[in-house]
């Protein structure tokens, strides 16, 4: 579905310093999996989630989507291909304007890719807003009027709503309590049950990507270290030594571990 070929990219720092936030980076994103990126800060995931969604213009390398190009995409093309790929951050209130209400964010996309005519969209939003949780009474609201966690469902109904083939949640949960971070996770895992949508799930954190992901690939420093298969059957000897360092900053991931060893 989604394939990077030897991605590179490059930022030129005033005064001349060259900052390689990837390099060469080989990556395939089958239809309907969700793959975890898992690496400390400073490994290049957000640069990596960027160059994905076309935030970014990637300074060498090729981006595949359906076995096309999609690296030098221009004009309507890319606007289209803009669609596909949608982008869920970690900071959902960096995003929102803060006068303008739930439900016009909400009705932007789809005004934008004419999916449906304005006199269907309040009911629509209110499908939306229903789907991943809440009331359609929220449509009413503005941005500060909603906790962090309600605002990431507003973001995660907005990048379902135009259909996308992937999304790219970048540290989706991150920035939520604990208690909220567990209901996103877990209406992740249904809307995937129900749209099929593929995902790349970025966390700096094991335990997280293990809820959402099987297959996870390890950053450090711009490059794909190690790939594990099934994020829930971790054997330490088969994994790159940075893995097992991540792991084991991670508490709750050693106990799963050991289990996984006890029990074969
Ligand atoms: N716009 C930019 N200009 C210059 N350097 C950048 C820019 N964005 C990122 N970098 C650098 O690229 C490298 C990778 O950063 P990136 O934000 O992708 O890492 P990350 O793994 O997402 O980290 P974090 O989890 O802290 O966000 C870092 O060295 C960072 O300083």
């Amino acid at each position: 579905m989604l394939e990077l070929q030897q991605l590179t990219k490059t930022y030129l720092l005033p005064g001349g310093k060259n900052v390689p936030a990837l390099q060469a980076v080989d990556l395939i994103l089958q239809p309907g999996e969700w793959l975890g990126i898992v690496g400390e800060s400073g490994s290049g995931k957000s640069t990596l989630a960027r160059c994905i969604a076309h935030l970014e213009p990637v300074t060498s390398g090729r981006i595949l989507y359906r076995q096309q190009d999609v690296t030098s995409l221009l004009g309507e093309a890319l606007r289209q291909h803009y669609r596909q790929i949608q982008l869920v951050f970690q900071e959902p209130g960096s995003v929102f304007h803060p006068r303008m209400r739930i439900g016009e964010f909400l009705c932007e996309p789809l005004l934008n890719y004419k999916l449906m005519p304005r006199r269907q969209m309040a009911a629509e939003i209110g499908r939306q807003l229903e789907r991943v949780g809440l009331s359609p009474a929220m449509a009413a609201r503005y941005p500060h009027e909603l906790s962090g966690g309600q605002l990431q469902r507003v973001m995660i109904a907005r990048a379902i709503s135009i259909y996308p083939e992937v999304i790219v949640f970048d540290e989706p949960t991150s920035a939520l309590d604990v208690s909220s971070q567990q209901k996103i996770l877990e209406l992740l895992s249904s809307l995937r049950r129900e749209t099929g949508v593929s995902a790349i799930f970025i966390s700096h954190d094991l335990a997280v990507v293990q809820q959402v992901c099987e297959r996870i690939a390890v950053m450090q420093e711009g490059r794909i270290v190690d790939v594990v298969a099934d994020s829930r059957r971790l054997v330490p000897s088969e994994l790159h030594p940075y893995t097992r360092k991540l792991i084991d900053a991670v508490p709750t991931i050693n106990k799963l571990m050991n289990r996984s060893i006890h029990h074969g």
